[in-house]
């Protein structure tokens, strides 16, 4: 696949299996895809197609079988573990369903907790964490624990955890799957702002049709290949 410079993410024919016992578990499929810089782009498909195997793979959780995942220029699959690690932390940000927020920390030391693994003073910190409380709109709360607040500003600070190392790309596993409607309608909203005034490429996961429907574009996943895309009330066939 040649890439472009408007390209966040490549996908090219990548296949993934586990192995279960004396069984190989073929997940995905010979699957290619662009995403580019930018866009908001939603996964969605029956339980077991693979979106949270293609997630992984786009963020360096995971290695490929086979083919290869380029994001921003840098061909991940074959970075060392230890290359793989840091590279992570400072691209990708992550949001998950259940926020992963440690209980007993502040929401200012939860947001903080990506920045320790970077070499940045006391005083750098401070001021990323501070602004990325702010564009979650939750600076009056930085002092409050988890368990202080709701699922919806505990997810805020989940964004705003995935912001602070200031990522290019977003990677979100059903982060409105937790959620009331009011409350996932807040943080998609935030997600698309993060997309219109940060330019963040998102790649969000969901079964939800009304979170995908904010996506600039959704992709369906079946039994670990891709079928036909979705824009607006069209659909095209085979391009990805
Ligand atoms: N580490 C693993 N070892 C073995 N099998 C795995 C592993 N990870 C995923 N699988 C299998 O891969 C298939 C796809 O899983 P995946 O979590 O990607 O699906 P999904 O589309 O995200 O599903 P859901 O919507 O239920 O979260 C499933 O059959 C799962 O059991």
């Amino acid at each position: 696949m040649v890439a472009s410079p408007t390209d966040c993410v490549i996908v090219d024919h990548v296949a993934k299996s586990f192995r279960r016992g004396s069984e190989e578990v073929h997940v995905l499929d010979e699957l290619s895809l662009r995403v580019p810089e930018g866009e908001f782009l939603a996964l969605m498909g029956p339980s077991g197609s693979g979106k949270t195997t293609l997630l992984n793979l786009i963020a360096g959780l995971d290695r490929p079988t086979s083919g290869e995942v380029t994001v921003r220029g840098e061909p991940i699959s074959r970075l060392s573990e230890g290359k793989l690690a840091l590279w992570r932390t400072r691209n990708i940000g992550f949001v998950f369903q259940f926020y992963h927020l440690l209980p007993v920390l502040s929401a200012y030391r939860n947001v903080e907790l990506p920045l320790l693994l970077l070499p940045m003073t006391a005083a750098q910190r401070r001021q990323q964490v501070e602004m990325a409380l702010n564009i979650v709109n939750l600076s009056d709360r930085m002092h409050h624990r988890p368990g202080q607040l709701s699922g919806g500003q505990q997810q805020r600070v989940g964004i705003a955890r995935a912001l602070v190392t200031d990522p290019a790309l977003i990677v979100a596993d059903e982060p409105t799957g937790d959620l009331d409607s009011k409350a996932a309608e807040e943080i998609l909203a935030l997600l698309v702002a993060l997309k219109s005034s940060l330019n963040k490429t998102i790649v969000m996961v969901t079964h939800d049709p009304k979170a995908a429907a904010r996506a600039d574009r959704t992709l369906h996943l079946e039994k670990g290949k891709l079928v036909d895309e979705v824009y607006g009330a069209h659909t095209f066939s085979g391009v990805h």
